[in-house]
């Protein structure tokens, strides 16, 4: 597999990549054609924000399978184009976060004691300690937006500072800042109150432009505001007719509208605005961090298995990833034996944990069991990423049921699907990392899913085992391996067996002819991963 890293990352990650057999192509400041002619080779792609992952790239890309962040914010990326087509993204949420939230410190300090420009102008010969002079933190009012892991750890190092900080994030609750040791207020109060305004937060249609000139213009006249977060957020034009204006005593700001930025830019050149080229990530210890959180992602979804840090897919933390890990390739196999089960469209899914599964956080085991019953049957490779807009699409329900009670297994999975009004379902088991079919249609037995199993419900009379064996004998099918599993219901069982060939259509078309057979149905495990 090959993977092209398109923006400078740390060799720390190509390491792991190169190790794990992966062929790395690097490239640092990838012009955007280069990339579009290049990138249909690829099956994996790294990129920090300068490269862009457009829909156009994306349509291109057909071998492409994964897109790796080295970093946090993935709005250089089109989500929904790479989600649509199965391709995971993912990022590192936590391998710059230090970084950024220091920047944000330094930006703070830069900006209060004018170190940048008295820096600048020193070099210059300019010896000029009056015009410099500051204002100290201790003291001050900080409003810090986005209460997330940079916004909350600024928040900490600023009451370090003896600063009294308050914050705004509508999606933390009272507790969290409590336990941060701020107060929350409203947007309009942070206004008024802050004597610093820090925002750290993604850049979305709500967040784009929501400091601007009908809000700043009612924030503390000597205000000052720092973006180290995404260009945009707060209005570049208005902030520096403020700055001009006086009104707002300074900016620093790391993250731009438009990156590189550009010469006409209205930032630029204005005194009181300090600002760094997108450097919030830029140090040693992050650039290893995220090379090697997103190199260690794409090992991982390479290999087929879902990735903690996947941003199209359904949030998993890594604590319930180790819990669910083994039932991932069990449920996908009772999803598999329950597709093969269905005559005709599958309408509904319907999966039950019972025991101590059913605790946990199971939206990516049920997503195995879709991607076990859909990939049989469709063209695209179903995928994590795919699987849920896949079952959607064909208006297949999909229901998750929980009970904490079971009895004879310490954990079960039961899948039913309903096709044509007729539910079929399947029950599995782990035995220690081993999963095992125990059920199949109420019929008890303990199969190993895997290879290909012929499944045949029958008369329970002497004669029947007898004659298929003979009949896959003669079709020189190998059968290496045996259930009959009992049922309450009288006079019927179910053969399950293991078999090591392919079964030609014309065998399977005798077997169904076969006096005392009600079914038979193959499942095939060869489509799993
Ligand atoms: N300058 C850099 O180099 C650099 C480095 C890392 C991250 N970042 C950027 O910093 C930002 C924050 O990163 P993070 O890791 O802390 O993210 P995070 O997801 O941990 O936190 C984001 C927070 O913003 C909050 N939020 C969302 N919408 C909001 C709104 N309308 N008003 C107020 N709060 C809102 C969320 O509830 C969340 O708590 C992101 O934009 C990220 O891309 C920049
Ligand atoms: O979102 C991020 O992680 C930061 O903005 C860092 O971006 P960079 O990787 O381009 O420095």
């Amino acid at each position: 597999m090959k993977v092209l890293v398109a923006d400078g990352v740390s060799p720390k990650g190509i390491e792991i990549l190169q190790q794990a057999g992966f062929e790395c192509v690097v490239k640092d400041k990838l012009p955007a054609e280069e990339l579009l002619e290049i990138i249909p080779e690829f099956d994996g792609i790294i990129v920090r924000s300068a490269s862009k992952v457009t829909k156009e790239v994306i349509d291109r890309a057909q071998n492409l399978k994964i897109i790796g962040r080295a970093g946090v914010g993935t709005d250089n990326i089109d989500i929904a184009a790479a989600t649509a087509r199965g391709i995971v993204v993912i990022n590192s949420p936590g391998g710059n976060t230090i970084a950024a939230t220091e920047h944000t410190m330094g930006m703070m300090l830069a900006m209060a004691r004018n170190i940048a420009v008295a820096n600048e102008t020193l070099h210059k010969g300019e010896w000029n300690r009056k015009k410099y002079t500051g204002v100290e933190l201790r003291g001050k009012t900080l409003g810090v937006v986005g209460l997330g892991r940079i916004g909350s750890g600024v928040a900490t190092r600023s009451l370090a500072f003896d600063m009294k900080v308050i914050g705004y994030d509508p999606y933390v609750n009272e507790e969290r800042a409590q336990s941060l040791g701020i107060k929350v207020v409203s947007l309009d109060e942070l206004i008024e109150q802050s004597d610093f305004i820090t925002v750290h937060m993604p850049l979305t249609p709500k967040t784009k432009g929501m400091f601007n000139k009908d809000n700043i213009y009612k924030m503390k006249k000597g205000v000052r505001l720092i973006n180290c977060a995404r260009g945009g957020i707060i209005n570049e034009k208005d902030l520096a007719e403020a700055v001009k204006s006086g009104h707002v005593a300074g900016a620093a700001i790391d993250v731009f509208e438009s990156e590189p930025l550009a010469a006409n830019s209205p930032l630029l050149g204005v005194p009181g605005i300090t600002i760094t080229p997108h450097l919030g990530a830029s140090t040693v210890e992050a650039q290893i961090g995220v090379s090697v959180d997103v190199a260690q992602g794409i090992v991982t979804a390479l290999n087929g298995e879902p990735v903690s840090t996947a941003v199209n897919m359904a949030p998993v933390s890594a604590q319930t990833m180790k819990v669910i890990k083994p039932y991932l390739d069990l449920a996908e196999r009772l999803g598999c034996t329950a597709c093969s089960l269905a005559d005709g469209g599958i309408s509904e899914i319907k999966i039950k944990y019972n025991g101590g599964i059913a605790d946990v956080d199971t939206k990516m085991i049920t997503i195995a069991v879709v991607k076990g019953i859909l990939n049989p049957i469709l063209e695209d490779k179903v995928n994590y990423v795919n699987a849920p807009s896949l079952a959607k699409e064909r208006n297949i329900k999909v229901k998750e049921v929980k009970d904490k009670s079971v009895e004879n297994f310490a954990n079960l999975i039961t899948v039913s699907v309903v096709a044509n009004g007729k539910t079929q379902t399947v029950q599995g088991a782990l035995f220690g990392d081993e999963g095992r079919i125990v059920t199949i249609n109420s019929y008890r037995v303990d199969v190993d899913p895997h290879a290909r199993i012929l499944i045949c419900p029958h008369i329970n009379r002497p004669g029947i085992i007898g004659t298929i064996g003979s009949l896959l004998g003669y079709a020189n099918i190998n059968i290496s391996g045996m259930q009959v599993g009992k049922t309450e219901i009288e006079g019927t069982s179910m053969m399950v067996l293991t078999i090591d060939n392919e079964i030609p259509d014309s065998v399977m078309q005798q077997i169904i002819n076969m006096n005392g057979i009600f079914d038979v149905k193959l499942v095939n495990y060869n489509v799993v991963k």
